[in-house]
C-alpha cells in the first residue's frame, strides 16, 4: 500500500481576514498535493475555510460569533470551498469527494469503520477525499471547533504515514510570535510535555480557530497514534514535499515511543465522558506512573449520572485531568463506597463484579 499522507489547511492559509475565498492559495496547495500524489503517495485533505468563505457571501459584515450564524455561514462557505478545490484539483484530472464529520461520529465504532471503508475505496479509486467538520449539526459541547483534532482522528484512522498540519506561521515557537517578536522555533519535539503546551497560544488572527494550542493537542493525539506530525507553513512550490522529506518551514512532532491500541486512542480521543471523578495524590500516582487500577480507597469526589461500562474523566485534587477510563461502578453505588478499604466495600455492596473502580486496561493518562 503506497503511504497516505494528511493535509491539513486552516483557514488563515486560504481565505482573507473580510471573508473571501483566496483562490490562488487553493490552486497553489492543489499543485502541490497533485506533486506529492505523483510521488507516489496517497492525499487525504482536512480543510477549514466554510465559515470564513460563507460569511460575507451570506451578509454578515465580519466573522460571526453565535453558533447558529456560524452554521449559516458554513453552510454556504462550505459549497464555494468545495466548488473551488474541485476546479482546482480538475486542472491535474484528479476528482475530490466531500466528507463532513462530527465528534460524534468518531464516538460510534461502527459509523467510524464505515468511513474508514469509504475512504479506502475513494482512495482505491484515486479520488482525493476532502473533510471538514459537519458544522450545520455540530452543537457547542461535541464541536472540534478547530479542524487541527478532527485531521488527527482522520490520520489514525487511516493509519497515516504523515500528518502535515499548514498554517500562517511556520511551526512552533516559545511564545506567539505576533506577541513575543523574539521568540524562538523549534525544529523538533520529541515529547509533548506541560512545557510545551504552556508556550503555544489561541488563535493569533481574527479567521483561525484554534491557534498552536489546538494544532500541539492535534499532534499529542497522532503521534500517539503511531503518526508524526509537521506543523508549519507551505507557501513555495516544493514546500509540502520537503515537509514530507524532513527538511520543511516548521516543526516537527516524533512518534510516542509506544503507540496506543485502537482501543486506547477512542477511550482517550474519541469517546464522550458521562461523569468526572476526583482522585487524591496516591491514587493519581498509581495510575499515572505505577500503571495500576484505580481502587475506590483513591476517590474522593463523583459528578455525573453514569453507569458500570460508561466513560469518566479523572481528576486530580488540582482539579486537572489526568485521564479517562471505563468505570466499572454507577454513580450511586459509587458514592456509597468511595474513600472506603477493599473490605469495607466487599461488605457495603454484595453484587459488585470488579472491585477495581477502573481498571489499568481500560484507562488512559491524559496528562
Ligand atoms: N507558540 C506559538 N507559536 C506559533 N504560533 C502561535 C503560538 N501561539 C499562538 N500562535 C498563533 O497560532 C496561529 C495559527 O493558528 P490559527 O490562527 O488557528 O491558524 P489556522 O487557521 O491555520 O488553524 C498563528 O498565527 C499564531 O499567531
Ligand atoms: N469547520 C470550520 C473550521 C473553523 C476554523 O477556523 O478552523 P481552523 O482554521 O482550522 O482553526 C470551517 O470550515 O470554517
Amino acid at each position: 500500500m503506497s503511504s497516505r499522507i494528511v493535509v491539513k489547511i486552516g483557514s488563515s492559509s486560504l481565505t482573507s481576514a473580510e471573508g473571501a475565498l483566496n483562490r490562488e492559495a487553493i490552486q497553489f496547495f492543489a499543485d502541490e498535493m497533485a506533486s506529492l500524489r505523483t510521488s507516489g503517495h496517497q492525499i487525504l485533505l482536512v480543510t477549514s475555510g466554510a465559515v470564513a468563505a460563507g460569511f460575507r457571501e451570506i451578509g454578515y459584515s465580519m466573522r460571526p460569533r453565535l453558533l447558529h450564524e456560524k452554521q449559516a455561514a458554513a453552510a454556504v462557505g462550505q459549497a464555494l470551498l468545495m466548488q473551488a478545490y474541485q476546479q482546482a484539483f480538475a486542472a491535474h484530472g484528479i476528482i475530490t469527494a466531500q466528507i463532513l464529520l462530527t465528534r460524534t461520529d468518531f464516538c460510534s465504532r461502527k459509523r467510524m469503520n464505515n468511513a474508514g471503508m469509504t475512504v479506502d475505496e475513494l482512495l482505491k479509486q484515486g479520488v482525493i477525499p476532502i473533510f471538514n467538520e459537519n458544522d450545520t449539526v455540530s452543537v457547542d459541547e461535541l464541536k472540534f471547533g478547530d479542524n487541527d483534532t478532527l485531521s488527527a482522528l482522520v490520520a489514525n484512522l487511516v493509519k497515516a504515514s504523515h500528518l502535515l498540519i499548514l498554517t500562517d506561521m511556520d511551526g512552533l515557537y516559545s511564545g506567539d510570535p505576533r506577541r513575543h517578536p523574539d521568540a524562538v522555533r523549534y525544529e523538533r519535539i520529541r515529547e509533548i510535555t506541560q512545557e510545551i503546551y504552556a508556550m503555544a497560544g489561541g488563535a493569533g488572527s481574527s479567521i483561525g480557530t484554534g491557534g498552536m494550542r489546538s494544532k500541539v493537542d492535534a499532534a499529542k493525539i497522532a503521534t500517539r497514534g503511531g503518526v508524526p506530525v509537521f506543523v508549519g507553513k507551505v507557501s513555495a512550490q516544493g514546500d509540502l514535499q520537503n515537509a514530507v522529506n524532513g527538511v520543511g518551514r516548521g516543526t516537527y512532532f516524533d512518534t510516542a515511543l509506544s503507540s496506543l491500541s485502537m482501543k486506547k486512542q477512542w477511550l482517550g480521543f474519541m469517546s464522550t465522558p458521562l461523569g468526572t471523578i476526583t482522585v487524591d495524590t496516591g491514587a493519581e500516582e498509581a495510575l499515572t506512573t505505577g500503571g495500576h487500577s484505580l481502587l475506590p480507597v483513591g476517590v474522593k469526589q463523583i459528578e455525573g449520572q453514569f453507569h458500570a461500562g460508561d466513560v469518566v474523566e479523572v481528576l486530580n485534587i488540582k482539579a486537572e485531568v489526568i485521564g479517562r477510563g471505563i468505570i466499572n461502578y454507577d454513580a450511586e453505588q459509587l458514592q456509597l463506597v468511595h474513600g472506603m478499604s477493599s473490605s469495607n466495600v466487599y461488605q457495603k455492596l454484595e453484587n459488585i463484579h470488579r472491585l477495581e473502580v477502573v481498571h489499568r486496561d481500560e484507562w488512559i493518562t491524559l496528562k
